[in-house]
């Protein structure tokens, strides 16, 4: 498979590697400063970049009818177009806040874990996030993806805000401690006791497994699409 990284930071470099491996080749690498690029030589593109050229990435990809996976967080107030232009386009395309295949465990190990608390009312719920000092947004979109899940399945939640506390509130606290991959906590505190979970990435190998997993599984196909549908899970 003929691959394109948009994105050749941190993320990209660990994808080529791993793609690599995997057999693919890497057909095409952008950072800020490449601006003419042919993506139709790439099979699929794989958009690990920033927050206010994702969505443009993956509208070039689309309207190029490349298939496209991004992973790139906070440019989400923009997903909607992307969906709306994927269909109009009859393209493919996948967003997840994070790709690692523990992660989407946890995912659901979170919905299930609300699910049960729900009839708890007792105990309230935070979450705290840990990244590198060089991330851009915050809270992460993996605490995102996880308040969305609680607010899904547990009646007493329907919003979350990153460092203030409130009625029905989902309080995430994000940190930034030098070369910290990503950590993700859920925490049901009552009066009691303390019920937590707890995801801890040693590296990026992981993200950038899935990523690679997202690109071989999405080629030939058309439609928008999540890492659940990837994973058969969920
Ligand atoms: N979904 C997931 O599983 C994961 C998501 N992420 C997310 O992925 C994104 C990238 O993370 P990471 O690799 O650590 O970040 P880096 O800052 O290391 O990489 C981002 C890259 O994007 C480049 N870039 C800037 N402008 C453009 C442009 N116009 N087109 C293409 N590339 C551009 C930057 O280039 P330059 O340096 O020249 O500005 C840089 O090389 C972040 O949003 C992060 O939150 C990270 C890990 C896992
Ligand atoms: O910026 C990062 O590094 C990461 N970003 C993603 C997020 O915002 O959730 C995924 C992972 O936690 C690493």
């Amino acid at each position: 498979m003929n691959i394109a990284l948009l994105g050749y930071g941190r993320m990209g470099k660990t994808i080529e590697q791993i793609a690599i491996k995997r057999g693919h080749n890497i057909v095409l690498t952008v950072d800020k400063d490449d601006k003419d690029y042919d993506i139709t030589k790439a099979d699929v593109a794989i958009d690990f970049s920033i927050p206010d050229v994702a969505f443009n990435n993956i509208s070039n990809c689309i309207n190029n009818n490349v298939p496209v996976i991004s992973g790139t967080t906070g440019w989400l107030h923009k997903y909607n177009d992307a969906v709306n232009l994927c269909k109009e386009r009859d393209g493919a395309f996948i967003y997840a806040s994070n790709y690692s295949l523990g992660v989407n465990i946890f995912f659901e190990l979170n919905k299930t874990l609300a699910k049960m608390m729900n009839a708890l009312k007792q105990y309230n719920v935070t979450m705290e996030e840990i990244h590198h000092t060089q991330k851009l947004d915050a809270p992460s979109g993996t605490a995102i993806t996880l308040a969305e899940g609680i607010i899904e399945k547990h009646d007493g939640f329907d919003h979350w805000t990153l460092d203030e506390d409130g009625e029905n509130t989902i309080t995430i606290t994000a940190k930034r401690i030098e070369n910290v991959p990503g950590t993700h906590t859920v925490n049901y505190e009552s009066e009691v006791d303390t019920i937590s979970i707890e995801h801890v990435a040693h590296n990026r190998q992981g993200f950038a497994l899935g990523a690679v997993i997202a690109a071989e599984w999405i080629v030939g196909k058309t439609g928008i699409f999540t890492m659940n549908d990837v994973l058969n899970i969920g």
